[in-house]
């Protein structure tokens, strides 16, 4: 059991460490970024099995060249967006991982060592799609406006980009395993924007790419452990029989799941994480508890391994204590 987003803006001592610093400035320091990291794990004492790297999917596009900055309350923000085919030419060629991201493996590294094997530590990266539509909205969006534009107007530079992210995806995860990740996760957080051609088309083979790609990286880089890796695609609920069948050793649901039916549908194929909807924390401590019985009934029974998690992320609104009395519920009704 962990909760994605489980270091964040919810935690009192997460502001006091951030201290109105600079949040990839942040991520960039080594020292603070572990400590953010492990928050939740002392926090919670006992109740959250794994670590997440405090750090951000739009690290890669970063490495490929393009200036983000994280606007305190409105979120990330590209400078310079990609909007033609031409731009393409402003991204970096033959990205160097190891030298652009040293600083992302040098907090893992020390995350790892400070972990002292409480848990095992994710590493994890944003899927290419939702990348794409970072990097050509130039921040969140409502209408994907231009990244819609791009799929239906630029089909092949659309391609292009999609497998120059795959490229430094797959060699991301890879450099993260050899720093010290034990596990893996993508995000593709915007799979719910592209309907099911679509994400068949611009999603789905891409994702399907960096298990495929990843493993043999690994060998050669002379890891001999199996690294489990996890896919989330919010919002493609159509897809995960695909999902199942594309090489990743969980699926991550968000809360759109009925947890029996996915179970169904898997047959014991994948495992399953998720999937409570995040705003039951908002609700009072009887209602947490209701879910995660539903939650637990639905996915518990199954043929398949179950990984306790929300559907999505915390928010800044949570209060920890009703996030600790569902960690607290998940324990109590799990083990009986
Ligand atoms: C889409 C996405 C992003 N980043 C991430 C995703 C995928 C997961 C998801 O769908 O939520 C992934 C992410 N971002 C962060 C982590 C760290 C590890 C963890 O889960 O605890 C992880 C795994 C820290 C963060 N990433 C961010 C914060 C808040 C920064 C701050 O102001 O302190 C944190 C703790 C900022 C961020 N980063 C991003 C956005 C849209 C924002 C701003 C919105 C928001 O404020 O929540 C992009």
């Amino acid at each position: 059991m962990w909760i994605m987003r489980q270091a964040g803006r919810y935690l009192p001592q997460y502001h006091e460490v951030k201290a109105g610093k600079d949040f990839f400035e942040t991520c960039r320091d080594a020292e603070i970024a572990s400590e953010i990291t492990i928050q939740p794990i002392d926090h919670f004492d006992g109740l959250i099995d794994a670590a997440i790297i405090f750090s951000d999917i739009l690290v890669i596009p970063q490495a490929m060249g393009m200036e983000v900055e994280m606007i305190d309350k409105a979120g990330p923000h590209f400078v310079d967006p990609l909007r033609t085919p031409e731009d393409l030419k402003k991204l970096t060629q033959d990205v160097d991982v190891l030298k652009e991201l040293d600083w992302a493996f040098k907090a893992i590294t020390l995350t790892r060592k400070k972990l002292n094997g409480r848990v095992p530590l994710f590493g994890f990266c944003g899927a290419p799609w939702t990348l794409m539509a970072y990097m050509i909205e130039g921040g969140g969006s409502k209408m994907f406006r231009f990244a819609k534009e791009w799929i239906y107007k630029y089909p092949e530079a659309s391609h292009e980009l999609l497998q120059r992210i795959t490229d430094v995806a797959v060699e991301f995860l890879a450099q993260q395993v050899v720093a010290g990740a034990q596990i893996l996760q993508v995000f593709e957080s915007w799979g719910g924007e592209l309907g099911p051609a679509e994400f068949n088309e611009f999603a789905l083979p891409y994702l399907r790419q960096i298990p495929a790609k990843l493993r043999p990286r690994l060998q050669e880089l002379n890891i001999t452990e199996d690294i489990p890796i996890t896919v989330f695609a919010k919002g493609s609920w159509y897809a995960l029989e695909d999902l199942a069948e594309s090489g990743y050793n969980t699926v991550s649901l968000d809360w759109l799941h009925d947890p029996a039916q996915a179970v169904n549908i898997v047959n014991g194929r994948v495992n399953l994480q998720g999937n409570i909807d995040p705003g039951v924390m908002y609700g009072s401590h009887d209602v947490i508890t209701k879910k995660v019985e539903k939650m637990i009934a639905g996915f518990g029974g199954g043929k398949q391994g179950y990984i306790i998690n929300f559907g999505h992320g915390t928010s800044p609104f949570m209060d920890p204590e009703n996030i600790r009395h569902f960690l607290k519920e998940c324990h109590r009704i799990g083990s009986a």
